[in-house]
């Protein structure tokens, strides 16, 4: 089965990799800065799982010339709109799109774009970063993959694609319920980027601070919105949200925060944002989420300005 992977920064970089190495075919749809960069040197990364480099193929939209079975999209959301249009002529009759990105809004975004058929759920753990010399810096969390079919029972073709993806590297697992887990994966990093965005500081700093009490209302907040779209995070999930968010001493930050540190774009529509305009369509008053949405929205525009 061919695959092709929309992007070759941290996310894309790091799981493309690890299936070139296992011999799985790959290609790589990238721009033409890193496509040069990608051809000069390979794609190396630095990880305590294993350093790597490999010298995958490499495209640029223009170079797509046939359909692949399977489609992994790693662009980070403000990139979504131009990535598909640039990897529509990738997408054939049997293609399967699994997406990395956060929050739920692409979901329907892809599934307008190229059917329903055509879209898996995914959900992406690991903490990556693309360094400026283009190595893909894996900083920690073990990595995994979780996806499946958007409407529930594990498929023959998730299956195939399951096994095409156990490769050493990461761990993979085929969800049944891949809509509850990307809710619950976005209630925990909206909650995580607005708590450590909004008291501007690592969990460690916001515990010893006193922040335990405004950590679990920012929680409770993306929880409601969650609640309200049939989609409760479960027991497990709640859990170990509370318990990362406010451990003493942890260094964790969202990838937000570092971002916003670094003066770089941030993801704040579709990881607050949205969550902020379906809770008050849903009559939520969100009090936290709204302010850091408030926050991050000034730093975009002072940010563009
Ligand atoms: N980093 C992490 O630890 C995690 C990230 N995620 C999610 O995964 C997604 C990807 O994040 P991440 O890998 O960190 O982001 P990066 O910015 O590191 O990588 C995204 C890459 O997409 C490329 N890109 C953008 N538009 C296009 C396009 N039209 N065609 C080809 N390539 C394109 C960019 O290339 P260019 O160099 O040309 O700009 C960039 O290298 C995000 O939604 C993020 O929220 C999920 C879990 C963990
Ligand atoms: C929470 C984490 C690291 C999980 O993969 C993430 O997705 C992010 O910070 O963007």
């Amino acid at each position: 089965m061919r695959i092709l992977i929309v992007g070759a920064g941290a996310v894309g970089g790091y799981f493309g990799a690890r299936l070139a190495r296992a011999g799985r075919d790959v290609t790589f749809l990238v721009r033409p800065a890193r496509a040069q960069r990608l051809r000069e040197s390979g794609l190396a990364v630095a990880s305590p799982a294993g350093n790597d480099v490999v010298s995958p193929t490499v495209l640029t939209r223009e170079q797509i010339t046939d359909s692949y079975d399977v489609i992994l999209l790693t662009v980070k959301a403000y990139g979504l709109a131009a990535a598909l249009d640039d990897l529509g002529p990738a997408v054939g009759p049997e293609t399967v799109i699994i997406p990395t990105l956060n929050g739920i809004a692409h979901i329907d975004q892809l599934q307008r774009r190229f059917g329903s058929e055509r879209v898996f759920g995914g959900v992406c753990v690991i903490a990556a970063q693309l360094d400026a010399d283009g190595t893909i810096r894996h900083l920690g969390m073990d990595p995994s993959l979780r996806f499946g079919e958007l409407d529930g029972p594990i498929s023959p073709r998730a299956q195939e694609i399951g096994a095409l993806f156990t490769v050493p590297g990461f761990d993979v697992t085929l969800s049944e319920a891949i809509l509850t887990d990307l809710w619950e994966k976005w209630v925990f990093l909206s909650s995580a980027a607005a708590t450590t965005c909004l008291l501007d500081g690592t969990i460690g700093e916001i515990a010893a601070a006193g922040g335990e009490g405004v950590v679990h209302a920012i929680i409770d907040e993306a929880t409601a919105v969650a609640r309200a779209a049939g989609r409760p995070p479960r027991p497990a999930s709640d859990r170990r949200t509370r318990s990362v968010l406010t451990t003493a001493g942890s260094t964790f930050t969202a990838s937000m925060f570092r971002d916003r540190a670094d003066g770089l774009p941030i993801e704040r529509e579709q990881i607050i944002g949205d969550l902020v305009d379906r809770g008050r369509a849903a009559g939520l008053a969100l009090p936290l989420l709204t302010a850091a949405n408030v926050t991050l929205t000034g730093y975009e525009q002072r940010r563009t300005c």
